[in-house]
């Protein structure tokens, strides 16, 4: 496998949250924060964490933090913003709202390197995952230009990258799971 010194690992905690109406990194499962969740998700795997957000209350958590170069333009900034100030040539991108992702889920984006993908990620019941995915550094300046022209969709941005998909079974599927409404919170709770 990759040694870990060559990864860095990207925490996304920006954005509005605006279908939960509160910072989704802060909310609580199994009795951590989210972001918690992710952090520990990533330790064995890299040498550094990330965490993009301009807000500043994410610094409890005793990680770097970064701040977003382009504000309010969504996940893809966010991932540029990371990819910026990395360096190793290899960053695994995670967003803050998955909080049932497991270490082993994380490795097989690494297991999956090879010498063409530049952005390998999961796919988890036919769906692409660009936020659970591994991205070559790459791929920072082909970002820089797409946001400069206006574009906002990360699938987008991703597909002018060479991209592998690393697809889960059907169990692994559930460790997957975006929260992005009380209900779907709820639902990870019962
Ligand atoms: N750093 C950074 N992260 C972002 C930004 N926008 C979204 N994210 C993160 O990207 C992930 C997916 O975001 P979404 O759920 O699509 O958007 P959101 O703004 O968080 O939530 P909604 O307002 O409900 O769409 C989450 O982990 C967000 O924290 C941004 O502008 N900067």
């Amino acid at each position: 496998m990759m040694d870990k010194k060559h990864i860095t690992g990207i925490i996304l905690s920006g954005g509005n949250s605006s279908r939960m109406g509160k910072d989704k990194g802060f909310l609580l499962y199994d009795g951590k924060p989210f972001v918690q969740h992710s952090i520990e998700a990533l330790k064995p795997l890299v040498s550094r964490i990330m965490i993009v957000s301009n807000n500043e209350e994410y610094d409890v958590f005793g990680q770097e933090r970064i701040e977003d170069i382009v504000e309010n333009a969504g996940p893809l900034a966010g991932i540029y913003s990371g990819l910026k100030q990395s360096s190793t040539a290899y960053n695994l991108v995670l967003s803050c709202d998955i909080p049932l992702i497991k270490t082993d889920i994380l490795k097989k984006l690494i297991d999956a390197i090879d010498d063409e993908a530049e952005v390998i990620q999961i796919e988890s019941q036919h769906r692409n995952m660009p936020l659970i995915a591994l991205y070559k550094k790459s791929c920072a300046y082909v970002f820089l230009q797409l946001l400069n022209a206006g574009e906002r969709r990360l699938q987008n941005a991703v597909n002018q990258c060479k991209v592998k998909n690393v697809v889960l079974d059907h169990e692994e599927a559930c460790f997957t799971k975006n929260i992005n409404t009380p209900e779907q919170l709820n639902d990870i709770l019962k």
